[in-house]
């Protein structure tokens, strides 16, 4: 999980050398890597615009497609001002949906509506599976061999609905496809790391399961460093981790739900996705097509390698605790991938 280190040296180089000469500030680009095309899908919204700026500081993009039903060109016209080398185009409308998906090694789409306070993820399905449902189809038309990271909510049911929808176009390829679970795991991060004083930067929690409610499991038994912790302290970590979305939800009450936070997430997986697809492998979590436990779909590590996922990661020895995580998850879990499923496809068994 070295990505978030180096989107923490670029953003502090990004910033030292905004103050320095055109020279320097060009430095921070690598002319080594290969081009990359990255679009993000939504990038006019709260997570969509600082998530556009983090891929336009990140030198593993060479060019950076900026699309939204409305409001893109102004988005794209702010960011592109930035001095880093990737290139900047703004589409908005359906009717540019196809130029801004080209040539895309990687889509990233934070499209649809946030939570409200009172609601659950899976509230969100009503409006964004119908989104989702049509992002990726044009996915499947322009840019079938993109690696696509999902961020829009109810995760859990829109990456089963982005698999049915690659399936019919005959493009599903299960490496290449993503749920963005990385939130989760810089909350557990974080929380684990305040609590016990630990430096964050070398903490690390995976996350397993899914993306809502009891269905994301924090495995403290696995954290490293590896500290004492009571039995009140996990169930205090993991139910914070599990409403580590409600926290911000009310906190923001009634203007939506996480944002930065969420662009940084986005932002650390896109960039260990491209590290993967130049070669670099690296272990993340995310929330992808799995047989590791009887869900078709789940979270856990995954080795990223230059087809996507190289391979799905065994979940380790849980403790007790967590066990019973595992086994209370499964039911919600299945119904919101069946759901999700059979808004593809309706006849689904
Ligand atoms: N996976 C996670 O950990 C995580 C974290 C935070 C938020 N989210 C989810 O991300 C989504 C976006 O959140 P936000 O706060 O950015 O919302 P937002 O309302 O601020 O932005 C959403 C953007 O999507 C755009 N959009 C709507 N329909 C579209 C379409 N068909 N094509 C392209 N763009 C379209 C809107 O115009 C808007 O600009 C929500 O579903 C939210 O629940 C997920
Ligand atoms: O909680 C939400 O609705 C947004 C997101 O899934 C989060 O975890 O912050």
């Amino acid at each position: 999980m070295a990505a978030r280190r180096s989107v923490a040296v670029l953003l502090k180089r990004s910033v030292v050398s905004a103050a320095k000469s055109p020279a320097q500030t060009r430095c921070i680009s690598s002319s080594s890597s290969p081009r990359r095309k990255v679009a993000v899908l939504g990038a006019a919204g709260g997570i969509g615009q600082p998530l556009g700026l983090l891929m336009k500081l990140n030198p593993l993009v060479t060019d950076l497609s900026l699309y939204d039903i409305a409001g893109t060109p102004g988005v794209a016209a702010d960011i592109s001002h930035v001095d880093t080398t990737a290139t900047v185009e703004g589409f908005a409308g359906e009717a540019d949906l196809a130029k801004a998906l080209k040539g895309c090694d990687l889509v990233i789409i934070p499209a649809g509506v946030p939570r409200k306070p009172g609601m659950t993820r899976d509230d969100l399905f009503k409006i964004n599976a119908g989104i989702v449902k049509g992002l990726c189809t044009a996915i499947a038309e322009h840019c079938p061999g993109a690696l696509v990271n999902m961020i829009s909510n109810p995760v859990n049911s829109t990456v089963p609905i982005a698999a049915e929808v690659f399936k019919l176009h005959g493009t599903y390829d299960s490496r290449k496809l993503f749920g963005v679970t990385t939130l989760d795991v810089v909350r557990a991060r974080t929380f684990y790391s305040v609590l016990k004083g630990l430096p964050v930067r070398e903490v690390n929690v995976p996350v397993v399961g899914g993306h809502a409610g009891i269905t994301i499991l924090p495995l403290f038994s696995q954290a490293s460093p590896k500290v004492q912790l009571t039995d009140e302290e996990i169930e205090a970590l993991t139910k914070r981790t599990q409403d580590g979305g409600t926290e911000v939800v009310q906190a923001k009450a009634g203007k939506g739900s996480a944002t930065l936070s969420m662009a940084y997430a986005g932002a650390l997986f896109a960039e260990a996705c491209l590290k993967g697809l130049n070669g670099v492998e690296n272990i993340q979590c995310s929330y992808v097509a799995s047989d590791i436990t009887n869900l078709p779909f789940f979270s856990s590590k995954v080795r990223l390698g230059r087809n996507g996922v190289e391979e799905v990661l065994e979940l380790g020895s849980l403790s007790d605790y967590e066990q019973k995580g595992l086994e209370a998850l499964k039911e919600e879990l299945q119904s919101s991938i069946q759901k999700g499923l059979d808004f593809v496809k309706p006849q689904h068994t």
